[in-house]
């Protein structure tokens, strides 16, 4: 049947890296029927094969996203949203700064490409080490800090609540939670501002069982790699990843905790790190600055001089 239809522009998200966390990303996005996805990694079959095979359940799955594979950054083009995933997994045993210099050359040679095929797209960093490697690609693509930002926060917070929900024997649905700072073992959980349906966790457990939740979230990731033996998580991260992608597209008014740009919240300036941020169309639209006290306080800035001490490795890289 000859068709006389306008040719539409359909919303396009970029999925840089095509492995476990970058491919089930992908998944998400098709399958949520939220935007065409080009696929890329280096290692040339991979894109290609895991976009076809994504293709060939379109039916079966009812959406009528594209998907393409490359190893191209020309087929990025006028990408609306880029996800850079792109990066060695960490092994068991391994900090993830000890990823800093494999994974710094990674992101900013995909950054670097990237960004000129999309010089109008949103970034998404979920490489790790994550806050260090989001300020290298924000640094390398000379975007404005809103449209660069990193995925950690809605993960770590999800870890969180789902441990909470078991401890209490009830559904994760009715339970919100917040974790701030750096993506690794100085992140902080905070107990005052995590509830169920809207009562703090503080009136529902004693101390020692919420450091034992804390202290499961601060190792989630580290759980799952000494699970795994080769690789990390990737469900979770890839959901994490799509729910920033859904806002961003959907421009739906959500507050959630993501890596941003700090200049001067929570007294720290020149840094990502995991704050709670309004989420728009645009980008970061505006970081929440929460009332700490004096104790979460100085665990927010011992993350951050964490964060700092490897960003300061990574900087000499560049
Ligand atoms: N921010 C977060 O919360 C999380 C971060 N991660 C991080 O995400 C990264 C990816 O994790 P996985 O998908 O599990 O690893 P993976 O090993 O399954 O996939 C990484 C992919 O990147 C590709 N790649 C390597 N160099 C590339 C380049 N220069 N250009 C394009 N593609 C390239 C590889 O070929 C591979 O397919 C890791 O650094 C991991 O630590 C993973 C989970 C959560
Ligand atoms: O732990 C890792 O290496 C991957 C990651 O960041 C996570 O799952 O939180």
């Amino acid at each position: 049947m000859a068709s006389s239809l306008a040719v539409c522009r359909p919303t396009r998200v970029s999925v840089i890296g095509a492995g476990n966390v970058g491919s089930t990303l992908a998944q998400r996005i098709v399958e949520h029927n939220l935007a065409d996805v080009v696929l890329l990694d280096i290692v040339g079959g991979r894109p290609e094969g895991i976009a076809l095979d994504l293709l060939e359940a379109r039916g079966l799955e009812g959406h009528d996203r594209r998907i393409v594979g490359t190893t191209e950054y020309a087929a990025t083009a006028g990408s609306d949203v880029v996800v850079i995933t792109a990066g060695l997994p960490r092994k068991p045993g391994m900090s993830r700064d000890a990823l800093t210099r494999a994974n710094a050359q990674i992101v900013i040679e995909a950054t670097r490409q990237a960004v000129a095929q999309s010089p109008e797209a949103i970034f998404i960093i979920v490489t790790n080490p994550l806050d260090v490697m989001t300020y290298l690609a924000w640094k390398v693509s000379k975007l404005p800090p809103p449209r660069v930002m990193g995925m950690a926060g809605i993960l770590d917070s999800a870890r969180f609540q789902v441990f909470i929900a078991k401890e209490l024997g009830l559904s994760p649905i009715d339970i919100r939670t917040m974790v701030l700072g750096g993506h690794g073992d100085l992140m902080v959980p905070l107990p005052r501002y995590s509830t169920v349906s809207g009562i703090p966790i503080t009136e529902l457990m004693d101390a020692s069982t919420i450091d034992r939740l804390v202290e499961r979230t601060r190792n989630g990731g580290a759980e799952i790699v000494e699970l795994l033996r080769t690789g990390g998580a990737f469900y979770a991260p890839a959901s994490s990843a799509y729910t920033m992608v859904e806002t961003i597209l959907l421009n739906q008014p959500r507050l959630l905790p993501i890596a941003a740009y700090l200049q001067g919240e929570y007294g720290l300036n020149d840094l990502y790190l995991g704050v709670p941020a309004r989420l728009g169309c645009g980008g970061v639209e505006s970081i929440l600055e929460l009332k700490l006290t004096d104790e979460e306080r100085i665990a927010l800035h011992k993350s951050a001089e964490s964060v700092r001490y490897t960003l300061e490795y990574a900087l000499d890289l560049l």
